[in-house]
């Protein structure tokens, strides 16, 4: 039991913070060791489990993430960009795998990232499931299929809470798409279209955001065409998908040199 990997978590109280607890928790392949939240909110020092509405785990919150991580043989972190630039040097530091899932990062926060993960193993991806690193790898072969004649659109729903648009796992369809294609996905990108916006750019890849009520995530890539139109589609019903990828990726990341991988590299795809 005492030679299991142990994991810290970050975001504790959040959404995927908690379902990663419990995955962990729940595993025989690894140990919780730490969880970490922000200064000032009111689960610090108390039991995580306790804090979770159940018994105690013997796992007390902390607001000293440093200190958690030099524990842990990885960090799983699914925040906020501006908090996991800095859980990305502090992990460096402790010399702790980073498993990042957090999205809505900007160039200003992939290069902080790219900086940690020369000296540190650092496993980033949009989403962690099995079903949607699947359904990248299709999307880049169906688009390598195809012509410009298909228009490509990616169209994603979320629960009302999401802050970013397109969401990360549209981003990584968008980006097999353009791949499969043989084109830089900035260059065709189409997002948020209002007004008077003309007829559709041969070409463009199209997204479209929806935003309610309480959907876990899903995601179609569709390509039209005269006459005929492929969607390639994924729904995810349950928020335990991504957190066992993530605590896939965890172990997997244990003894892998310096760098950054993504989630086709964990499961082989
Ligand atoms: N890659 C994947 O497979 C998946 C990725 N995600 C991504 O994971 C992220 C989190 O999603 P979700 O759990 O729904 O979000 P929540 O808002 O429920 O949780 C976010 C957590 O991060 C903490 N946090 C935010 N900002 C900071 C900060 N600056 N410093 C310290 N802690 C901070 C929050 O603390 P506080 O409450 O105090 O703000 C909270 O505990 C999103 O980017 C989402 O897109 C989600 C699902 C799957
Ligand atoms: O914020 C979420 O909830 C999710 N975020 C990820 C994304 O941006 O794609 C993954 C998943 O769809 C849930």
């Amino acid at each position: 039991m005492t030679n299991l990997p142990g994991i810290v978590i970050t975001g504790a109280s959040g959404r995927m913070g908690q379902m990663l607890i419990k995955t962990v928790l729940e595993s025989d392949k690894a140990k919780l060791v730490g969880v970490v939240e922000r200064a000032g909110h009111d689960w610090v020092g108390r039991d995580v489990g306790e804090c979770m509405g159940g018994a105690a785990v013997g796992v007390a919150v902390t607001d000293d993430a440093l200190e958690a991580f030099s524990k842990a043989q990885a960090v799983i972190d699914f925040t906020a960009p501006e908090a996991t630039v800095e859980f990305a040097a502090l992990a460096a530091q402790a010399r702790a795998v980073h498993v990042i899932g957090t999205t809505g990062m900007g160039e200003e926060h992939l290069t902080k990232v790219n900086a940690a993960a020369r000296h540190a193993t650092v496993i980033r991806a949009g989403n962690m499931s099995l079903g949607v690193n699947l359904l990248v790898q299709l999307t880049k072969k169906v688009a390598a299929a195809l012509d410009e004649d298909f228009d490509i659109e990616v169209i994603e729903a979320h629960h009302n809470k999401k802050v970013d648009a397109p969401s990360g796992t549209a981003l990584m369809l968008g980006e097999a798409a353009a791949e499969g294609r043989g084109v830089n996905l900035e260059d065709v990108r189409d997002s948020g279209r209002d007004g008077i916006t003309g007829a559709r750019k041969k070409g463009d890849i199209g997204f479209t955001a929806i935003r309610g009520g309480d959907i876990v995530g899903e995601h179609d890539v569709l390509f039209a065409a005269a006459g005929e139109r492929i969607i390639l589609r994924h729904l995810a019903t349950d928020r335990a998908i991504f957190a066992r990828g993530a605590l896939k990726a965890a172990l997997w990341g244990q003894g892998k040199a310096p760098g950054e991988y993504d989630m086709i590299d964990v499961l082989g795809l």
